[in-house]
């Protein structure tokens, strides 16, 4: 008799941790106070205000419902399930010098502990827009839903990455679709959704380690991900350097702004340090799987300071570093062969 395949969205998120961490003190941008234009108003100060203070965030009522976005997880659960054998098909061309649209193993990230060895167990597999820049091969299991995988990328472009763009346009008294002109779905940029995933390791093996990611900025304009059970995200204060963790919320997304709105800003929005640590005691026996969206501006836009933001020539953040530094200022693009 056929097994029935369970139904997409059963996916089991494990329980959050009993620890009581040091967790990270962040504010929320509820977008159910978007629709009206003091709504907005407000709004725009929260963000601007969690952007130059924390760089994180979170987000609720983004009008994405939790069933499409456990769905989501379930396939990315089900894509890492494939065998190692049929999933290294789908490692891009140029993955060593850095081409990130497909599989990565967990071999690319390398040793995470010199003295005993231990490699990165991090699987990742990006997928790009879907604008038609960017044709992709996918497996079965991908390839089957990929019309819903298309519907979600470009909701979060609509529900959640054009109101952020917005409001940020609010806060710095720029045209409200300053930087959503710079973030059209159909334009060439380097956006992708991740399904990610952190195999587990023993008890042992995560006391040798310590941490399982490095500290890092992210690249683009926002980093989108979603609730996460597992702890192991952390920010580093921009004023203490204190490491905290993310707690999960329920029905929210965490943000994160990254490094071309910091270009973009002459350094007004932080793109906040962050990484990802061994995980409280009782969630080591788990693997940690991870949704995102990083989203970035079109590969032709120039990382210059914005000259035309009344609040940012007033508050005098008027050069980012490539131009304090008097070297050329790249594009998106251009960024990218740089790292
Ligand atoms: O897994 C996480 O919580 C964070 C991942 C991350 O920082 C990244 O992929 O850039
Ligand atoms: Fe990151």
């Amino acid at each position: 008799m056929p097994v029935p395949v369970p139904e997409l969205g059963s996916y089991q998120y494990a329980p959050e941790t009993k620890e009581n961490l040091d967790w990270a003190d962040l504010v929320t941008v509820d977008l159910a106070k978007y629709h009206t234009p003091e709504g907005r108003k407000e709004l725009a100060q929260t963000l601007i205000t969690a952007l130059r203070e924390k760089g994180f965030f979170y987000v609720k009522n983004f009008n994405v419902s939790q069933e499409r976005v456990d769905r989501q997880f379930d396939l990315g659960k089900r894509f890492f399930e494939l065998s190692a054998e049929e999933k290294e098909k789908y490692t891009p061309e140029g993955a060593a010098q850095g081409v990130y649209n497909g599989y990565s193993s967990a071999g690319r990230y390398g040793i995470l502990d010199s003295a005993s060895g231990l490699k990165s167990r991090t699987e990742v597999y990006n997928i790009p827009k879907f604008n038609g820049d960017f044709p992709h091969d996918h497996p079965a299991v991908i390839a089957d839903h990929l019309k819903e995988i298309e519907e979600f990328a470009r909701s979060l472009h609509s529900e959640v990455l054009d109101p952020l763009h917005v409001l940020l346009a609010i806060a710095l008294e720029l045209p409200e679709d300053y930087f959503t002109n710079l973030h059209k779905y159909e334009s060439k940029s380097e956006d992708h959704l991740r399904y990610m995933k952190y195999n587990k390791y023993s008890p042992e093996e995560n006391a040798k380690l310590g941490l399982w990611s490095r500290g890092h900025t992210d690249l683009g304009s926002f980093t989108l991900l979603f609730r996460q059970p597992v702890a192991g995200l952390q920010i580093r204060y921009h004023d203490t350097g204190e490491w905290r963790w993310v707690k999960p919320q329920d029905g929210t997304l965490t943000v994160n702004a990254c490094d071309a709105l910091s270009f973009l800003t002459g350094g007004y929005v932080k793109s906040t340090v962050h990484r990802v640590t061994v995980p409280p005691k009782d969630q080591q026996h788990v693997d940690r799987l991870g949704l995102l969206y990083f989203a970035r501006p079109h590969n032709d836009v120039k990382l210059a300071t914005i000259q035309d933001s009344p609040v940012l020539q007033h508050e005098g953040y008027t050069k980012n570093d490539f131009e304090a530094s008097g070297s050329s200022v790249p594009t998106m693009e251009g960024i990218m062969s740089l790292l």
